[in-house]
């Protein structure tokens, strides 16, 4: 049985829109390819582009990444496939290959990217990853040092005024553009075709995705969480491995429903 069960409090439910049709949102890092030291480490199963246009077929174009990652960058680990993309926590939103939207690079970013630099700088394992419009402070490598880091994005934070707020995720902190958030981006692109009309179905592994399940479970969509940890998401899949075998599967077949997440 690949579903692990939903904290308690938190009921999965037969789905009711199981034969509707649906659009799919997927968060990368820890969904799609499994988490690695550095953010450049990561591996992509050379199947999974490949069986993501399939789907995207499948789905009438309905197939989306949403990610904390750079539109750029998602585009150079699944080159040469291109795909809709809300990148940066919903700060910039591709959509048949335009960007639509795309947040304003906060005034205040580049003095606190600049003070998390010389932290790094002087912390053995702290890595920065500017990422233009938003800067993130890692410390997968220098676990011990994560009081710290929280404590100066905190501070930092503080300092950079309210057009930025602070996102926390897997051993790292990133100050993004306050009116960006995944759920955001995937209520925008609900709106528009070939979304619209469709059932979200957003799947993620982080807190960086909780306002991505808290969209799509007001839009009446599935939530599904990889792995473990507090949530509001309606459903778990085990891990990234068991998420790609069922897009495999369903990329192989042609064809994908929500039914394919409650595999027992
Ligand atoms: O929204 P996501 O696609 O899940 O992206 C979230 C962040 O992912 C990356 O950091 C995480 O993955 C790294 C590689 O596995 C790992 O080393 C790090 O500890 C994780 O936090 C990425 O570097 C960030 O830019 C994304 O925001």
């Amino acid at each position: 049985m690949d579903l692990i069960e939903p904290e308690s409090g938190n009921q999965s439910r037969d789905f009711a829109t199981a034969e509707q049709e649906i659009a799919l949102f997927l968060d990368f890092d820890g969904t799609l390819v499994e988490l690695a030291p550095l953010p450049d480490e990561v591996k992509v199963d050379r199947r999974v582009g490949p069986a993501l246009e399939k789907l995207r077929s499948a789905l009438g174009g309905a197939l989306a990444l949403v990610s904390g990652r750079p539109i750029s960058v998602l585009d150079d680990f699944l080159t040469p496939h291109r795909f809709d993309v809300a990148g940066l926590h919903g700060a910039q939103v591709r959509l048949a290959g335009e960007v639509r939207t795309e947040s304003k690079v906060p005034e205040t970013l580049r003095e606190a990217t600049r003070e998390l630099v010389r932290f790094a700088n002087s912390h053995v394992g702290i890595i920065v990853e500017d990422k233009r419009i938003s800067v993130a402070l890692h410390w997968r490598l220098a676990p011990q040092l994560e009081e710290d880091a929280l404590a100066l994005m905190h501070k930092v934070a503080a300092k950079t005024g309210p057009s930025v707020r602070l996102q926390e995720g897997k051993s790292v902190a990133e100050l993004v553009p306050a009116e960006a958030s995944k759920g955001g981006a995937i209520a925008w692109l609900m709106r528009e075709p070939p979304y619209l009309g469709r059932t979200p179905v957003f799947i993620g592994d982080d807190i960086t995705d909780e306002a991505g399940f808290e969209m799509v479970n007001a839009l009446g969509g599935l939530s599904i969480r990889i792995g473990e940890g507090q949530t509001c998401a309606t459903r778990r899949l085990a891990s990234p491995t068991v998420l790609r075998t069922i897009l495999l599967e369903a990329a192989e077949s042609g064809s994908l429903s929500s039914h394919a997440f409650s595999q027992g």
